[in-house]
């Protein structure tokens, strides 16, 4: 038989996949028939097999606002083989992180199986069981709570001077500093060393190894998200990827396997009383509790500090970040900052972590940034049964996709909601008049930027203490001006494409000496 010629070669192909996609979006139709009668919220447009992938961007919560903007607060999608339900309004994420917090209280199907790295035995991906209620109660009472913020004030105080020294460095000098690149190796620096009291310094530079893998890490999550969407094709994904699959846990496992036998040979030495225990301590420490009510694996436990890792770095580092570009800004409000900063501290000592209730502007200021830019803007959440949403149905498995990029500016509840105006955050409500029994103001209701409900990020409260005491501190001691011009210079508030909400462009700074803390002479008693 003579050769097929290029041309019929071709058509066969394209014959082949339109009939395949026919017969499979018959099989799906099929197969989806008995919920026909279901009332699913409305639905972009929508394409055979991808349904509505088409849609988005590697700018993940921009291409979702595009589209609640054009189609509304909740939408009901296709990604691939998965359903999906998109909330863009307050109104939804109340819904979602009160109504129905319980039945929104799981996590997707981690695309690492029992990897280390996000696996099934993380306490990101945990379904909401007894592992995760133990891990959960852990971090509320032991690990992020009030005594171990305490205990670990110390080393955030040295980080934090350590940072500032630098600065005054370069002030004198009259070089830029960059300010992205210091912040993140600060909360590196302070993360790092109150998990594992590891070393950031020297030749066994611990922090810089974990730096690294989790950068190589985040990369990795990014491709088998996306393998992900492919559904029944993932294996595809997975075969591709399998030698980084396999090689970045491996080398986390080894090196936090080191780190924890390490702490272990130290807590026998020291017959259990450590003095200054860390993270990895306390949960070695249940770890080995033989009446624990939860046994954790090891497995569990290396999870549980990525997830710490990946948690709670990047995310407080952006914050920052955006909080010093809004600065630069808006030079009335950095000169607010700076009054409030000399009526409540003053000129003669440097800022401390129990001045910062009184700093009400501050604070004010720390939650609008997170307000406009949430550096975790989508959260995600699976539908564990049937349920009327809105007054639509979703059906059990749906995956919910909060943005809180749109949530929180959403006009029904932020007036003009794209302005940065840290005012908003002042208005007192008397206790009574306020709209919870928290007590909470008005605006702190629909402030989602650590998610709600079961959920919520634990790290909230040092988030806050690190960011507060951070921005604070910078404002005392320094004027800083963009790239060394002009005051009246503005920072570049363009985005990285990704899931996060991070800057795309460093930020590069002319620290001025304000005050000088470390060049006060000590008072007598
Ligand atoms: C500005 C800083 C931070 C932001 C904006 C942030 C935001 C978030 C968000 C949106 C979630 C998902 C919540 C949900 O599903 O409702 C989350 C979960 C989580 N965060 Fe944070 N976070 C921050 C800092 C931290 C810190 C400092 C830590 C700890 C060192 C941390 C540890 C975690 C953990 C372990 C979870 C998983 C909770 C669970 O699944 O139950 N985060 N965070």
């Amino acid at each position: 038989m003579a050769a097929m010629t290029y041309v019929e070669y071709y058509f066969i192909t394209f014959l082949l996949v339109l009939t395949s996609t026919f017969i499979l979006q018959y099989i799906l139709r099929r197969l989806t028939k008995h919920r026909t009668h279901l009332c699913l919220p409305p639905s972009p447009p929508v394409l055979p097999l991808i349904g509505h992938l088409h849609y988005l961007s590697p700018a993940a919560y921009k291409c979702l606002h595009n589209l609640c903007s054009k189609y509304g607060p909740l939408l009901y999608l296709r990604l691939g083989s998965f359903p999906v339900l998109l909330v863009s309004s307050a109104s939804m994420a109340n819904e979602i992180f009160k109504t129905h917090d319980l039945n929104f209280a799981y996590k997707p199907k981690s695309p690492f199986e029992d990897s280390i790295l996000f696996g099934t035995s993380s306490f990101f991906h945990a379904p909401y069981g007894d592992y995760w209620r133990f891990m959960k109660k852990l971090c509320l009472t032991e690990l992020l709570g009030a005594r171990q913020l305490e205990r670990s004030r110390g080393v955030r105080r040295e980080e934090l001077e350590r940072f500032l020294r630098k600065a005054f460095e370069k002030a004198k000098k009259r070089e830029v500093v960059d300010l992205s690149k210091g912040i993140m190796t600060l909360t590196n620096n302070i993360t790092y060393r109150m998990v594992m009291s590891a070393s950031c310094s020297g030749q066994d530079n611990d922090v810089e190894k974990c730096v690294g893998l989790v950068r190589e890490s985040f990369q990795l999550v990014a491709k088998m998200t996306l393998a992900n969407l492919l559904g029944p094709l993932r294996k595809v994904g997975v075969f591709f990827f399998r030698k980084q699959l396999l090689d970045v846990p491996g080398r986390f496992d080894e090196l936090l396997e080191r780190i924890m036998e390490e702490h272990e040979e130290r807590a026998r030495r020291d017959g259990g009383e450590i003095e200054n225990k860390d993270l990895m301590d306390i949960v070695l420490e249940a770890f080995h509790d033989k009446d624990a009510e939860v046994k954790i694996s090891r497995t569990q436990m290396k999870s549980f500090f990525l997830d710490l890792f990946f948690g709670g770095t990047s995310t407080t580092a952006h914050s920052m970040q955006w909080l010093m570009a809004e600065m630069i800004n808006h030079p009335e409000v950095f000169k607010k900052l700076r009054e409030e900063m000399d009526s409540v501290v003053g000129r003669d000592r440097l800022v401390e972590d129990s001045d910062i209730p009184s700093l009400h502007y501050l604070q004010a200021v720390v939650k609008e940034t997170l307000r406009l830019h949430p550096p975790a803007p989508i959260i995600t959440r699976l539908s564990r049964e049937d349920c009327k949403f809105g007054g639509f149905d979703v059906p059990k498995g749906t995956l919910a996709v909060v943005n809180a990029h749109s949530v929180m500016r959403d006009p029904e509840v932020w007036d003009n909601p794209d302005e940065f105006y840290p005012e908003r955050f002042l208005v007192a409500i008397p206790r009574e008049e306020a709209d919870d029994k928290m007590g909470r103001k008005g605006q702190d209701l629909n402030f989602w930027s650590f998610g709600g409900g079961r959920r919520k990020c634990p790290g909230v409260n040092l988030a806050f203490s690190l960011i507060n005491a951070t921005v604070a501190a910078m404002v005392q001691c320094f004027d800083w001006k963009l790239d060394g011009a002009e005051y009246t210079a503005r920072a570049n508030m363009e985005v990285t494409p990704g899931v996060t909400m991070s800057m795309a462009h460093p930020l590069l700074c002319l620290p001025v000496v304000h005050f000088n803390p470390f060049d006060t002479p000590a008072k007598d008693n």
